[in-house]
Formats: C-alpha cells, sequence, structure tokens
C-alpha cells in the first residue's frame, strides 16, 4: 500500500495514493499510524478524485474513526493536489465531510490558505466543571468538528495529557471532542496545546487554531487577526465579523512510503 507522508506544522499524515475503495479496518489504520509498528503518523487522507468533479478528501484519525474536518490535513491535501498537477497557484474548492472549502497553494507549496468556515457556537453556554480537582469553564464550538476551548494559565502537555482525554469523551458531546488549552498572549497572539479527538496529543492543529481563535474573539480577548502558537509551529488565523475564518499555514512534504501487510497482522 503505497503512502506520501507530509506534515503541516509537524501535525503528521499519510497520503493514501493507491485505487479505491481504501479498504482499511479501524484497527489496521492503527497500527498504519503506529510510531514504533507502523509508518507513524497523526492521522490518514484519502483523496477522492473523479474527472470533473470537485476533489475530495476522507479524514481518518488514528483510531479509525473518520472526522469532518481537518486544518492541517486540508492543507497537506492541498499540497498533494498541488504537487500531481490536479490544482494550480489559484484558488480552488474541496470537499469534506464537514463541507466546501476553498484554498489556495502559495510559496511554492509551501504554505497553503484555506477559508474553512463559519465557527457556531451553541445557544447555551456549559456549565463550570470540575474535572481533576480544576474548575474549567468549557467553551464548546464547531468547526465542522467539535472543539471545547478552556483557557488555562500554563497550557502545557501534562495538562493537555491529563485533562483532555476526560474531557474528549463527557456526555456533553455526544460525537466526542477535540480539545484546546489556551493562554492569552496578547491580543494577537495564543499559545495552545490540543489534545485530538481520536487521536491524542498532537503538536499542531488547524481546526483547533480556529476554534481558539473564534473564541477568544467572542470573549473580547484578540483582535480579529490572530497567530496560534504551538510546539509544531505557528497557524495564522483571521476572523471576519461573522466568525468566517481565513486559516494559513505551512506544509512540508516527507517522503512516499511503501506500507508492508507483514506490519498489519
Ligand atoms: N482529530 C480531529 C481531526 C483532525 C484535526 C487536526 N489535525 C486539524 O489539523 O484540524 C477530529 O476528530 O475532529
Amino acid at each position: 500500500m503505497e503512502f506520501i507522508k507530509y506534515h503541516a506544522a509537524s501535525n503528521d499524515y499519510l497520503v493514501y495514493t493507491g485505487a479505491l475503495p481504501f479498504g482499511l479496518s479501524s484497527a489496521e489504520i492503527s497500527r498504519t499510524c503506529d510510531r514504533h509498528r507502523g509508518l507513524g503518523a497523526d492521522g490518514i487522507l484519502v483523496p477522492v478524485l473523479a474527472p470533473a468533479e470537485m476533489p475530495s478528501v476522507i479524514i481518518y484519525n488514528t483510531d479509525g474513526s473518520q472526522a469532518e474536518k481537518s486544518g492541517n490535513g486540508l492543507r497537506i491535501f492541498c499540497r498533494f493536489l498541488w504537487d500531481r498537477g490536479h490544482v494550480s497557484a489559484g484558488e480552488f474548492q474541496v470537499r469534506t465531510a464537514g463541507g466546501v472549502v476553498s484554498c489556495q497553494v502559495l510559496d511554492e507549496g509551501r504554505s497553503v490558505a484555506i477559508h474553512m468556515g463559519r465557527a457556531q457556537f451553541p445557544d447555551k453556554d456549559l456549565p463550570e466543571l470540575t474535572v481533576e480537582g480544576r474548575a474549567l469553564q468549557l467553551n464548546p464550538v464547531s468547526m465542522g468538528n467539535p472543539h471545547c476551548v478552556i483557557f488555562v494559565q500554563q497550557p502545557d502537555e501534562l495538562v493537555a495529557r491529563s485533562l483532555g482525554p476526560i474531557i474528549e469523551h463527557l456526555e456533553h458531546f455526544p460525537n466526542r471532542t477535540n480539545v484546546q488549552f489556551v493562554q492569552v498572549i496578547d491580543r494577537n497572539n495564543l499559545e495552545v496545546r490540543i489534545w485530538e479527538r481520536g487521536v491524542g496529543y498532537t503538536q499542531s492543529s488547524g481546526t483547533s487554531s480556529c476554534a481558539a481563535a473564534a473564541v477568544s474573539r467572542r470573549l473580547g480577548l484578540v483582535d480579529p487577526e490572530v497567530n496560534v502558537h504551538m510546539p509544531g509551529g505557528v497557524i495564522q488565523i483571521v476572523l471576519d465579523d461573522d466568525y468566517e475564518i481565513l486559516m494559513q499555514g505551512p506544509v512540508c512534504r516527507v517522503g512516499s512510503y511503501s506500507l508492508d501487510p507483514e506490519c498489519l497482522v
């Protein structure tokens, strides 16, 4: 099975380049993404390219679940389309389970800008919750996929790994949720650590960057242009007055890989 690996701000995905149907089970997807017994990745992207139709992509988390949207995954998919000559330097559209997005490859493929759609907030706020002895204010928001933004004094890997899995599975989130731990640095900069639904702790996340910026903006904590700082890199977010979001960030091709079926046994 052939793949091309890319990373977007150190959030890495394997792009499947074989024939459809893709056919891996959830367990096989987990094994393929395993960093010791497989190729290693934060997920798999399966392109669906039909003549005269909009390119679409199926996004798999490492647990085999499908995600409605992935900001880093979409930047990688756009770069893949550009590398393969399916798109040129202008704007083009891509279909995901979470809706159609408008994209543009920049800087000779090293950066991609995507109109990610509108951040959507629930009708009512969630109550304050005590988790592991900490009083937390949960701020749900959807980018097509579910997110929960939590403001903390010191967003670090420890808090993401200790609280993230608990919040991911709270009853408030029937489809589970991605979780962001956010510190407002100033009106144009956020420091964020991420626990991803169906993946775990990752170095960065595009939809999480959108979510953190949207909630921060809604609370009046930041200006419309926000740099989201994460261990894997910085993603630029621009919000309009209706919380429509333009995201821009880096992409890097890593290499081509052939998965030996033996490792799936
Ligand atoms: N784990 C996410 C999908 C990937 C999100 C992240 N890698 C991004 O760049 O947005 C979910 O289940 O909604």
